[in-house]
């Protein structure tokens, strides 16, 4: 299978590098001054799992269509954030319209909006991914723990596919696991109401989840936005199970916990953030599902002030 991955910061950088690790036939599309950099440096990760220093293929937006003219891609792994969506998008066009399969790796569910309306849901898989990763101020591949994992599937039609199946394959030999989900859509359910309630307590209280905890109301405080999370689940018809719910609150109130969400690494970093794609879009279902959500709405309002104060150049 050939893949081409968009973008080489903490996602793609590290599920991309350790398919090449693994031997998989893999270009990185990327803009050119991070083109220039991989060319002199490599792609390198640093990982409690081990660290990898790889010689990697990278094309820019401006070769794609020759590149494409002269090698199909199967597959795009579309790892922007969210508000570089737009323009991803255009970037990957060539090697879509040319037939490869999309496979975003995206937080949240609004991006499916667009990427349907521009090459059609046939061509979409679902997808989502665990990590805690960050590109570092050397362009390094930062994995800042120990947990990688990439769930993809169809969104429509039986779930084991032969592009879904082949998916599986090309990602076996690769050192994170794969997950082929049976009900994708479940799974995005599942992520985005853990994801949003992370990144709207992380990013409220700037601390993390085992900080928050420690205090005074902290874990009734995570336990309620959660369930609020759960209720908009449950009213766009994604019911999520008592103990699938068990198990996110279980990392979501943990003792001593050094999880935080990657938005709040963003927001600390003074980096753009994706308030509006994550925190704001379950506010705007929970409206129009009639679910009350004041304390996503709460957090919606501190990210919103947030981005006010950074000004227009970072408001996402
Ligand atoms: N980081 C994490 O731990 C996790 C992140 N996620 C989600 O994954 C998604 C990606 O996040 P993450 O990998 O952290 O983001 P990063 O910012 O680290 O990486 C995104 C990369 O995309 C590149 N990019 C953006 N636009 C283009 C373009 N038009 N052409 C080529 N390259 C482009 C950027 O390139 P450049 O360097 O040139 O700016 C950047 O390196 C987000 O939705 C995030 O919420 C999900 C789970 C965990
Ligand atoms: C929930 C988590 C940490 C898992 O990958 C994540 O997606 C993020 O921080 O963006």
């Amino acid at each position: 299978m050939r893949m081409l991955v968009l973008g080489a910061g903490g996602t793609g950088g590290y599920f991309g590098g350790r398919l090449a690790q693994a031997g998989a036939d893999v270009s990185f599309l990327v803009r050119p001054a991070r083109a220039r950099a991989l060319a002199v440096e490599g792609l390198r990760i640093r990982s409690p799992v081990g660290n990898a220093d790889l010689a990697v293929r990278c094309v820019t937006a401006e070769d794609l269509p020759a590149d494409v003219a002269a090698r199909r891609y199967d597959l795009v792994l579309l790892s922007c954030k969210a508000y570089d969506l737009d323009a991803s998008i255009e970037a990957i066009a060539p090697a879509v319209e040319a037939g490869a399969d999309v496979l975003p790796l995206l937080n949240g569910l609004l991006h499916y909006d667009a990427l349907d309306a521009r090459f059609g849901s046939a061509r979409m898989l679902g997808g989502l991914c665990f990590i805690s990763a960050a590109k570092g101020g050397d362009g390094e591949i930062l994995h800042l723990g120990p947990v990688a994992s990439i769930t993809f599937g169809e969104r429509s039609g039986p779930h084991d596919s032969p592009r879904c199946l082949a998916i599986a394959e090309a990602f076996a030999p690769a050192s994170f696991d794969a997950v082929h989900a049976q009900d994708i859509h479940h799974e995005l359910w599942v992520k985005y109401s853990f994801l949003t309630t992370l990144a709207a307590a992380t990013c409220l209280m700037r601390a993390s989840i085992g900080v928050i905890v420690a205090t005074d109301g902290g874990e009734a405080f995570v336990r309620a936005l959660y369930a609020e999370c759960v209720e908009v689940a449950r009213a766009a018809g994604q019911a999520i199970s008592e103990t699938v719910q068990a198990t996110a609150l279980g990392a979501l109130t943990q003792t001593g916990s050094p999880l935080t969400a990657s938005m709040l690494r963003d927001l600390e970093s003074h980096q753009r953030i994706e308030a509006a794609h994550i925190v704001g879009d379950l506010v705007h279902r929970a409206a129009a599902l009639g679910v009350a959500a004041p304390l996503l709405g709460i957090a919606w309002t501190h990210l919103q002030a947030h981005l006010l104060r950074q000004g227009p150049a970072k408001t996402a």
